[in-house]
């Protein structure tokens, strides 16, 4: 996938995102691209245990063979916790792309109790694992328009 594809799908991700926070969920998205670099699922974010990104694995393992999630992409608008790389690691997923690093996110969250943000990278948690996952992020020039969102959420 090209950076300019990887950008195109961070915007998309926003914008589920951004729907989520609209009906009262937290503003995170994420989209699962297919190996013709379409969009095949979206998923916002449900509460503080059922993040985008693990429903989305989880849908994705449900759909489609491991085998073909391998060709696939996950792409998130915030680096995925260790639960999320976890499952997308379990289910399969062979790259991830992600937009703004989980200490950023710690910035903006703090120790708000419906997202006490973790601090471990995924790069760290797939570097435990026994498959080559790919990853790439974090996207320095989309990072103030995917970040918009959460500054002003977490203080409520
Ligand atoms: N990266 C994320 C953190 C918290 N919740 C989510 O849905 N996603």
């Amino acid at each position: 996938m090209t950076r300019d594809q990887m950008l195109a799908h961070l915007r998309a991700a926003d914008a589920v995102a951004r729907e989520a926070a609209a009906h009262g969920h937290h503003p995170f998205g994420a989209v699962l691209v297919g190996p013709d670099d379409a969009i095949l699922m979206r998923q916002g974010n449900i509460d503080t245990l059922h993040h985008a990104e693990t429903e989305l694995a989880r849908r994705a393992a449900a759909a489609y063979p491991p085998e073909f999630l391998w060709t696939c992409t996950l792409v998130s608008t915030g680096e995925p916790c260790a639960m999320c790389t976890g499952t997308l690691y379990w289910a399969n997923i062979g790259q991830l792309v992600y937009g703004f690093e989980e200490t950023e996110l710690l910035a903006l969250t703090g120790d708000h109790p419906e997202n006490p943000t973790m601090s471990l990278s995924a790069r760290i948690v797939l570097g435990s694992g026994q498959k080559k996952i790919d990853v790439h992020g974090p996207f320095p020039e989309i990072e103030d328009e995917l970040v918009s969102v959460h500054r002003g959420f977490w203080q409520r």
